[in-house]
């Protein structure tokens, strides 16, 4: 649906040179909810930007349904639409139904097509009770459902979205998230950027992590987790002693009384090596299990070995 190649981009601010994208290659597959994460100024809006040519990249190549979107941009960026944060494409003083009524136009549609149009999108995203409500006077929440709305209008396969759970409440997050999950079920590709650890955790099948202009890893999000979980492992003891012994090898806390060590692997060699330690000092083990992992630590790990191999 959507090809990135070798994108590069460099702002010169102030005469002095911001290498933001270092050659960013990926590709989307339909109806995945695709999530780029990195940590602040990592180069994610810079890329989006870059796919809907508000930015006009250095290097690279982009296609968006087989269209290169620097040769032949309006008919590629037919195919997308866009909820970028900080610009939510709303006018405050229009109602939610005039707001929906002038993009509409704005995007080519028109007569009964878009008059039911904008009737199925009230409901897809919960405002037909505040259609005559001024868009600024709704909640952020609605705003932001409401800027959703309106990227949906043209009915494109390619859906881009910038921080969309960025300021919001939990039932609004929550809202925003099953909203993506129903379009990604209706064959829908969206891209999304995000620093929603959780929000990537429930929707996202796949992961972009990029740091500092680069790709760190891109993988199927189940992948990552799955890799992540391997390493860690939860081991209690049969009896308290000997813990001093225990720290060696990771955090210990105490669960019920009981002393606990949390360790991390790089392969299960050091496990074994782990295991006959203890068996070696005579302290013998009652459990071993290996540890459920969230997003966040995932993400953050990932960063920071990226960081680590870079210094
Ligand atoms: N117009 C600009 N002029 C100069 N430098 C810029 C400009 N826009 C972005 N940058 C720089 O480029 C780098 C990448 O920025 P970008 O906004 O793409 O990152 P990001 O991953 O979206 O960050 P965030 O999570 O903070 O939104 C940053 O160092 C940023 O300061």
């Amino acid at each position: 649906m959507l090809q990135v190649k070798n994108l590069k981009k460099t702002y010169v601010s102030k005469g002095k040179k911001v290498e933001a994208v270092k050659g960013i290659t990926f590709e989307t597959e339909k109806g995945e909810i695709f999530a780029i994460l990195g940590p602040n100024g990592a180069g994610k809006t810079t890329t989006i930007k870059s796919i809907l040519r508000l930015i006009i990249p250095d290097e690279g190549e982009i296609y968006i349904n087989g269209i290169d979107v620097h040769k032949h941009p309006s008919h590629a960026l037919k195919y997308v639409s866009a909820v970028l944060e900080g610009n939510r494409n709303i006018h405050w003083k229009m109602t939610v139904y005039e707001n929906l009524k002038y993009f509409g136009y704005i995007r080519g549609l028109g007569g009964k097509y878009l008059k039911s149009r904008i009737s199925e999108i009230l409901e897809f995203v919960e405002l037909t009770e505040k259609k005559n409500e001024l868009a600024g006077k709704l909640s952020r929440g609605m705003q932001q459902r409401l800027a959703i709305g309106i990227a949906l209008l043209p009915d494109t396969p390619l859906i881009l979205l910038d921080e969309p759970t960025l300021g919001l409440d939990v039932e609004s997050s929550l809202k925003v998230r099953q909203m993506l999950e129903k379009l990604a079920k209706d064959g829908k590709t969206i891209l999304l950027s995000t620093h929603d650890m959780q929000l990537v955790e429930k929707v996202a099948n796949h992961v972009l992590i990029i740091n500092k202009g680069r790709v760190v890893v891109s993988d199927k999000k189940e992948k990552l987790l799955d890799a992540f979980k391997k390493k860690r492992f939860k081991i209690s003891f049969l009896s308290n002693n000997g813990y001093k012994e225990l720290e060696k090898f990771g955090t210990v806390v105490e669960e019920n009384g009981e002393k606990i060590l949390n360790i991390q692997i790089d392969n299960m060699d050091q496990l074994y090596e782990v295991l006959e330690h203890f068996k070696n000092k005579n302290i013998e083990i009652k459990r071993l299990e290996s540890v459920m992992v969230n997003f966040e630590e995932v993400f953050v790990n990932i960063v920071r070995g990226d960081e680590d191999g870079l210094s």
